[in-house]
């Protein structure tokens, strides 16, 4: 997906991928993980609120996101007054315990993002087609010291009914994708079309949601 696509999104406030309550699953499956403190990185974080209940739980959260719109309206959505900077490629906000990086994820490197204890991914391996998934893949893995855990929700559908975003990502995909460096397991699977109007309107038959844990070997 060029860049274009998504600040075009976030221009035309076209963005229902956006939740305004916490994910469930991220409340449901996070204790999984067995984190108890640390910072959480939020890869392509838009202005999720889960980033809110994140906080919450006592971590602090480091998000990547393309779009400064998406980034200013997190802040001030929350009543938060970040503090600017630049930095190489990026425009850094930060404040109350979030560190927002405003720029392309595949510029991040780990000087710049510091350690993480785990990572959260909701619509964001599935916002990229498929031939940016690999180097998406490769990125977070780079990112990441051994035995870090990762939440990932994901999506399966029929991708001929549907273009994306969001894509499909079938667990084949997910173990080819993270297999290598990665232990996977699927902690939940949901079929979730009878309750999301906007899919059944573009004529899917079938939507299956997937919750995996997702653990950096060494
Ligand atoms: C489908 S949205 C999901 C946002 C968020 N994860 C959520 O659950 O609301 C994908 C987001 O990724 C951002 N994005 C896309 N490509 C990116 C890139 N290369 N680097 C950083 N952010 C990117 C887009 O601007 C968009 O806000």
């Amino acid at each position: 997906m060029h860049h274009e696509f998504w600040h075009e999104r976030w221009a035309l406030k076209q963005i229902g991928f956006h939740q305004e309550d916490i994910n469930p699953y991220l409340m449901r499956f996070w204790p999984a993980l067995g984190v108890t403190g640390g910072r959480v990185f939020v890869p392509l974080c838009g202005k999720s609120r889960d980033m809110i209940w994140l906080r919450e739980q006592g971590f602090d959260v480091v998000g990547v996101e393309l779009s400064e719109v998406a980034v200013r309206e997190f802040f001030e959505e929350n009543g938060l007054v970040p503090v600017e900077t630049e930095v190489l490629n990026f425009r850094r906000f930060e404040a109350g315990g979030y560190v927002l990086w405003c720029g392309d994820l595949f510029s991040l490197n780990h000087a710049l993002l510091g350690e993480i204890s785990a990572v959260y991914d909701r619509a964001s391996l599935v916002a990229l087609p498929p031939d940016m998934r690999g180097q998406y893949a490769a990125k977070l893995t780079d990112l990441l010291v051994p035995r870090t855990p990762t939440l990932l929700i994901a999506f399966e559908y029929p991708q001929h009914q549907m273009d994306g975003p969001p894509f499909s990502v079938t667990t084949d995909e997910v173990h080819a994708l993270y297999g290598e460096h990665s232990d996977i397991e699927l902690l939940h699977e949901e079929n979730i079309l009878s309750r999301e109007s906007r899919f059944q309107a573009k004529g899917l038959e079938r939507l299956v949601e997937k919750v995996y844990r997702l653990t950096r070997k060494n």
